[in-house]
C-alpha cells in the first residue's frame, strides 16, 4: 500500500530524516516510535507532502506520489492527524465532521446555490455519513456540543473522526493517545481495531505510550536521530538493546 525508499530531511545542518524507508501491506497497523525529536513527525510530513524531502520517494498503491500536494495526497486516501489538535473549536462535534466531508462531495456550485434536490440528497448522505463516524467514534451524544468543550481525550477521537471522514485507505495518527488516561488509551487501542476493520484501513503510528504501542502494532520502527534504528515485532523491538540504548542515551540528556 505505502513504500517510502530512502526519504531525507535536511534543514541546514540538522538531517531530521535520513534515509528512511518503509513498506507498508493494506491492513496493516504499523508503529513509528524513537526518542523525542528522532524525526517521527517529521517522516509524517514528508509522507504527506507537508513538507518537502530533500531526496527521496514515495510510493501509494503503487503510484509515484513524491512531491505533489497535501490536498491531492488526502484525495488519493492518505489522511493523517495531528499531534496538537486542530479543530474548529466553536463548531460542534458534528460541524467538524462534516466539513471534513466535503472532500468527497458529489455537487456542484450552482446545485448549492440554487439549493437543488441533488444538492439536499447530498448533503443529507454526508449528515448521515458524519453521524455514523461519531456512532463508531462513540462521540454520537456529542453531537451538539462545541468541541472546545469536549474532554481532551473526547477531542482527540474528533480528530480521528474528521481523518476518517475524508474516507482514507490509509490514516497516519500523530499521538493518538497522548493526554489520556489508561483507561482511555485502552478503549482507543480496542477502538482502532474495530477501525481498522470496519473501514478497511491501513494504520501507521506514531506513539510515545510503549504499551499502547506494544499491544497494538504488528511491526514497529524505531527512528533515533533522524535514522531507523531498528524494525520488528514488538517483542523483536523490545528487546534490542540498539533501542533500549538510545532511549535510555535520550533519557541521561534529560531528553
Ligand atoms: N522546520 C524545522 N526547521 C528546523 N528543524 C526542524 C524543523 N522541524 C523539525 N526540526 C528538527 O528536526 C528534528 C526532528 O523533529 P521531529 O519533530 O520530527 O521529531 P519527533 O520525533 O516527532 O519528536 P517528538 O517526539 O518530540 O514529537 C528535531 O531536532 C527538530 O528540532
Amino acid at each position: 500500500m505505502l513504500e517510502a525508499k530512502e526519504l531525507t530531511k535536511q534543514y541546514k545542518g540538522l538531517r531530521a530524516v535520513a534515509d528512511y524507508s518503509v513498506r507498508i501491506k493494506q491492513g496493516e497497523i504499523r508503529g513509528l516510535i524513537g526518542p523525542n525529536g528522532a524525526g517521527k513527525t517529521t517522516t509524517f510530513n514528508l509522507l504527506t507532502s507537508l513538507v518537502k524531502s530533500t531526496s527521496g520517494t514515495i510510493y501509494f498503491e503503487g503510484k509515484d506520489i513524491t512531491g505533489i500536494r497535501p490536498d491531492q495526497i488526502a484525495e488519493m486516501g492518505i489522511c493523517r492527524t495531528f499531534q496538537n489538535i486542530r479543530l474548529f473549536k466553536n463548531l460542534t462535534v458534528l460541524e467538524n465532521v462534516l466539513i471534513a466531508t466535503q472532500i468527497n462531495k458529489n455537487y456542484n456550485f450552482l446545485s448549492v446555490l440554487l439549493s437543488l434536490p441533488s444538492f439536499l440528497k447530498e448533503e443529507k448522505r454526508l449528515i448521515n455519513y458524519s453521524l455514523e463516524i461519531l456512532e463508531t467514534m462513540g462521540l454520537l451524544y456529542a453531537k451538539d456540543i462545541k468541541a472546545r468543550n469536549l474532554p481532551y481525550g473526547q477531542q482527540r477521537k474528533l480528530e480521528i473522526a474528521r481523518a476518517l471522514a475524508v474516507k482514507p485507505k490509509l490514516l497516519l495518527l500523530d499521538e493518538p493517545a497522548a493526554g489520556m488516561n489508561p483507561k482511555e488509551s485502552l478503549e482507543l487501542m480496542e477502538l482502532i481495531r474495530l477501525l481498522r476493520g470496519k473501514f478497511k484501513l491501513t494504520i501507521l503510528l506514531i506513539e510515545h505510550d510503549m504499551k499502547f504501542v506494544m499491544n497494538l502494532c504488528e511491526q514497529i520502527q524505531v527512528l533515533s536521530y533522524g535514522m531507523l534504528i531498528a524494525e520488528g515485532t514488538a517483542e523483536e523491538i523490545r528487546n534490542n538493546p540498539e533501542v533500549i540504548s538510545a532511549y535510555l542515551g535520550r533519557a541521561a540528556e534529560g531528553a
